[in-house]
């Protein structure tokens, strides 16, 4: 007698799609919320602002933080600079920043801010352009700042902070940008300069469609004189990295250093990343919450808890363990724009 044997129920099947690699802008704007806008600088201004950085990171450092019970080290060199404006309201504005970003950073709160170098303010005026030019196209959110004065551009630069990655092992493991002085739904600028390398995406998939859907990896080549937007809702839906890579295509600068005219420019294993950002005005740090530590708090979106593709809630979190021998504390807050006196931004103003 023959049996029949019955195929058991299955769970819904999702794809699992494999990594994808965006390789045009136009490829990468049909897949994320990101940008990509290739040969930005005069390549002069490109070549210089690259040697300039390379030699300032010789002193920058690897970030240290803990992480439970033990310290972690960032494997790659970074530093942090504001940006000087005319009016030393501004300088000072941006300064305070500095002084927590730093603190938090470093340990130290002494040491002046380094403000940002002449080519890093030239560099600058290009990408707020394009930056500009492309919020333009797009629509705001409405949590988005819109305290800019009537005539002012959109978005300004106002703090950088840069990383050099020298050699395929240097590295930045997944993670969306804390948006403790950034504010909900951020627009972020990241320049590349020097060796190419990989900057690696991935949504993180809300968990109402977690049953119905895989986050599909996405890998952005990052030429030198690149830029990535990360437009608004990219921290609150998307993880980054820049992931280790075995084997690299050595950058050829095009120009000599400029302290070694007559010699002829060497290839470089390094990348320089400058990502400029905006720290808003209603999220100075004289407005972060402290924890029962009494640490400024971190603020981060409740990305799993996304609805018609938008965060609706940001959390205080404890942040002392990063520092404190990686003992932290509990606390936890809903960030409330109203309660907090946050704004203006767009939804609130309409
Ligand atoms: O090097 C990069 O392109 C990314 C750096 C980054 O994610 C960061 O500084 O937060
Ligand atoms: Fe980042």
């Amino acid at each position: 007698m023959e049996v029949l044997q019955q195929t058991p129920p299955t769970k819904p099947s999702t794809l699992r799609l494999p990594p994808l690699t965006l390789s045009s802008p136009a490829i990468v704007a049909e897949h994320t919320p990101c940008t990509q806008h290739l040969s930005i600088l005069p390549p002069e201004l490109a070549c210089k602002l690259f040697y300039s950085m390379v030699d300032l990171s010789r002193s920058w450092t690897r970030n240290r933080w803990w992480l439970f019970d033990r310290v972690v080290e960032s494997p790659h060199r970074t530093s942090f600079f504001v940006r000087k404006y005319g009016t030393d309201e501004c300088w000072h504005e941006a300064a305070q920043y500095w002084q927590v970003v730093f603190f938090l950073y470093n340990g130290r709160k002494t040491e002046l801010p380094e403000v940002f170098p002449e080519l890093m303010e030239a560099a600058c005026d290009y990408v707020e352009k394009i930056v500009n030019e492309e919020m333009s196209k797009r629509d705001r959110f409405p949590l988005e700042w819109a305290g800019h004065k009537p005539g002012d551009q959109l978005w300004h630069a106002n703090v950088a902070a840069a990383n050099c990655y020298e050699g395929g092992k240097d590295s930045v493991g997944f993670h969306s940008d804390q948006l403790t002085y950034l504010g909900p739904y951020p627009t972020i600028a990241s320049l590349s300069l020097g060796t190419s390398r990989t900057f690696r995406l991935r949504e993180v998939v809300p968990l109402d469609e977690s049953n119905k859907r895989h986050a599909r990896t996405f890998n952005i080549p990052l030429p030198h004189n690149s830029l990535i937007i990360m437009h608004a809702a990219t921290q609150e839906s998307f993880k980054h990295s820049i992931p280790p890579q075995s084997a690299l295509d050595l950058h050829q600068p095009l120009y000599p250093h400029p302290s070694r005219p007559s010699s002829p420019p060497q290839p470089t294993n390094c990348r320089i990343n400058i990502t400029f950002r905006f720290y808003r005005p209603d999220f100075n740090p004289k407005s972060t919450p402290k924890c029962k530590c009494g640490v400024p708090t971190i603020l981060r979106a409740d990305m799993k808890n996304r609805h018609d593709g938008r965060a609706d809630r940001y959390w205080w979190t404890c942040y002392a363990g990063a520092e404190n021998d990686g003992k932290g504390c509990d606390f936890w807050q809903v960030m409330d724009m109203k309660a907090e006196c946050r704004g203006p931004t767009f939804g609130l103003l309409s």
